[in-house]
């Protein structure tokens, strides 16, 4: 049980420092309205919940499991729909598969869903032919469409927010508790996908050996209920902080307060200042929380997160998530590693490769190449090996639909592909096939580490 916090307690220290990336709502009177409300409203998920989180990425830390977290650059409105969760599920689940089996290591699951509706930006306005509005910040701040109608921040969206995570959730508990996600349907997850993809293929090859692995177990007695369920989880960037205050209660058993809007959330690069508002807010909460770590983070910064966000050093507290582009890698990220491990801090280390590789192309549109992904992937895994540390595991964005937003894979998608299906509401992500080429390729550096 979870009771409100009163959001202006010594706990809301946050309120009196800097908070980047905020958006300008011009009725005031109308944000607080409905945060009163939000603040009335169920929590999204369980105290108990996050701390199981807590307790996996615990064995992530200590290097006895791997953390998959994917799922949309941002989410939208008018993308809550079965089949979209339906697909972005099956994805995670047929990585997850493929990680389970081919690198024989337990996998926690935690999707950007339910939740990653608000995006930091580089620019806070956008010009067009000369005409200057505000950028586009998410669903849950204002709409993609230029005109300054749309793209003036509404906090009504803010419960629109809350009301599509509800739904999402809901339905992500019932395709991973209602049978839709027991490991008997790996075939299933691949159906629509496997005729014409490579990687389908490699896939239906490993269901079937998983397929007479299950059978095996089963004529020897063993089917436990792990098989016919999977524990997956709700992650997003704690970046309004608004929203977050009002899903912050108090939980009865602990009197600890937890962000109640997602299992785990994590800090963006841009809003991670030691002074700022989100990393206080971040202390507060007894959620396990990530923050992005980019190219310039120094040492020092690093150990003073571990400070302010795990002073009582409990593995599965605190995830780092590296995003250093695939040629700054396996230089920036040995120093942080060899200090913290210094330290006696034991994080999670995980490693986006999606966020430090984007450009623009010549056609305008924003995008990533598969091989830097890849690659920085790669790097993260020999930074670990040199220094004999847990690669924990990867932070990807990916989608379950057919898109052309990334180049390369096995199903190449090329620079003249990108205007075919170009879908994001912000970055660019991995499609289906191309994220079970990733699956298959980290299970193989996981096996050679
Ligand atoms: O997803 C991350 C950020 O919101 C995104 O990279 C910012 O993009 P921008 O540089 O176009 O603002
Ligand atoms: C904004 C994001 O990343 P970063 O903070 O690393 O730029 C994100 O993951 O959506």
């Amino acid at each position: 049980m979870t009771v409100n916090a009163d959001i202006s307690t010594p706990s809301a220290t946050w309120r009196d420092l800097p908070a980047a990336q905020q958006p300008e709502y011009p009725d005031q009177e109308a944000l607080r309205a409905v945060t009163a409300d939000l603040a009335s409203y169920p929590p999204l998920v369980f105290a108990g919940e996050c701390d199981q989180l807590r307790a996996r990425l615990g064995a992530v830390a200590r290097g006895e499991a791997f953390l998959l977290q994917g799922g949309d650059c941002a989410e939208a409105f008018d993308q809550v729909s079965a089949d979209q969760i339906r697909a972005k599920l099956k994805t995670l689940l047929q990585m997850s598969a493929v990680l389970t089996y081919a690198a024989a290591v337990p996998v926690v699951k935690v999707g950007r869903i339910a939740g990653q509706y608000s995006k930091p930006r580089s620019k806070p306005t956008e010009r067009r032919d000369g005409v200057e509005l505000p950028s586009y910040r998410g669903d849950s701040v204002n709409s993609p469409e230029f005109t300054v109608e749309a793209r003036t921040p509404d906090p009504e969206r803010l419960r629109r927010m809350y009301h599509s995570s509800a739904a999402t959730l809901n339905l992500v508990r019932g395709f991973t508790t209602g049978g839709y996600a027991d490991l008997r349907q790996v075939h299933a997850w691949n159906q629509d996908f496997v005729r014409n993809s490579a990687s389908g293929q490699r896939y239906d090859a490993l269901a079937r050996e998983i397929d007479s692995a299950l059978s095996f177990m089963k004529a020897c007695g063993a089917d436990p209920a792990e098989f016919h369920s999977v524990e997956f989880y709700a992650s997003h960037e704690a970046l309004l902080l608004d929203y977050e205050a009002a899903l912050t209660r108090v939980d009865s058993r602990t009197g600890r307060l937890y962000d109640v809007s997602g299992h785990m959330v994590w800090i963006g690069e841009r809003t991670r200042q030691l002074d700022g508002a989100h990393i206080e807010f971040a202390a507060q909460v007894r959620n396990p929380v990530g923050v992005k770590l980019g190219p310039t983070t120094s040492a020092e910064e690093a150990l003073t997160l571990i400070d302010r966000l795990d002073p009582e050093r409990e593995p599965g507290r605190l995830t780092f998530i590296t995003r250093m582009g695939a040629d700054r890698i396996r230089d920036r990220l040995p120093e942080l590693v060899e200090k913290v491990t210094a330290s006696g801090a034991q994080v999670v280390w995980v490693c986006d490769p999606m966020h430090g590789n984007t450009f623009e192309a010549a056609s305008g549109y924003k995008t990533r190449r598969f091989d830097d992904v890849l690659d920085e992937v790669k790097g993260f895994f020999e930074v670990h090996k040199a220094l004999g540390t847990h690669p924990g595991g990867i932070h990807v964005e990916l989608t379950g639909d057919d898109v052309t937003e990334c180049v390369g894979g096995g199903d190449e998608i090329f620079v003249d592909d990108l205007h075919q299906r170009y879908e994001t509401a912000c970055d660019p992500r991995l499609n289906r096939s191309q994220s079970l080429d990733l699956a298959f390729l980290v299970a193989e550096m996981y096996r050679a580490q």
